[in-house]
């Protein structure tokens, strides 16, 4: 099963506590959860592999530690996975960049693919799927199928919040996939909305509401 990681780390937790605060404004919010994202980025990429390399400094040689050349790819689910990819971006600026259109039905709750553009060499590539919300994880799981579909063969989940239900249904159906979450709420209601979650978070990100 794949791992799951709650990053309570005291800088992403103080951010996500206005994040979540309903009063808190579009463009807050939106530079908050760019913030966040960049926070992440720092445990997403723990385990990537080094390897040794020497520089000359102004002083002499010095033995130093570099990536050791995995290429990365991120792929936010669109829309609301947009808010998160421009901060870890700027950890990672050489990543490629996928994307996967997919809008959650309303009444059925089943996710609709509408878009999907990947790097070509996708297979060789470590991808870091981002969504800030994994409520019933139909949207995530969905995201994983199509890119496993194209060849994808190695890939990690961030998402800001998430849902007992999501993270079960994502760790059933890929369990090859670990999970990094800034908090694991308490459960869905009726429309399937997180609780308590932060609302919706592409109308929060984009002012559409
Ligand atoms: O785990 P699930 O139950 O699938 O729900 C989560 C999905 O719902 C939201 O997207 P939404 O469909 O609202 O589209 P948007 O990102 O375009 O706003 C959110 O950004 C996730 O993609
Ligand atoms: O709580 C939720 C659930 C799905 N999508 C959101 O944006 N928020
Ligand atoms: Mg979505």
């Amino acid at each position: 099963m794949g791992k799951l990681h709650v990053l309570d780390h005291p800088l992403i937790q103080h951010k996500l506590s206005y994040i979540r605060d309903k009063n808190t404004g579009t463009k807050e919010f939106r530079e908050l959860v760019d913030e966040v994202a960049a926070l992440m980025a720092f445990e997403v990429t723990r385990d990537l592999p080094l390897e040794n390399a020497e520089v000359e400094t102004p002083v002499g040689p010095a033995q130093v530690k570099k990536l050791a050349g995995k290429k990365l790819g991120l792929v936010p689910i669109l829309r609301a996975g947009i808010g998160m990819s421009e901060g870890i971006l700027r950890m990672i600026p050489a990543a490629r960049v996928g994307h996967v259109g997919l809008y959650r039905d309303p009444q059925t709750l089943k996710p609709i693919e509408y878009y999907v553009k990947l790097p070509n060499d996708v297979e060789e590539r470590e991808l870091i799927v981002i969504d800030p919300m994994l409520a019933t994880g139909g949207s995530v799981v969905e995201t994983l199928n199509s890119l496993k579909k194209r060849g994808a063969k190695s890939m990690r989940l961030i998402c800001l919040v998430a849902a007992p239900e999501g993270v079960a249904y994502v760790q059933e159906e890929h369990p090859d996939v670990d999970i990094y979450l800034a908090a694991l709420d308490e459960k869905l209601n009726e429309k399937g909305y997180i609780v308590p979650g932060l609302g919706d978070a592409g109308d929060r990100l984009f002012g559409t509401k």
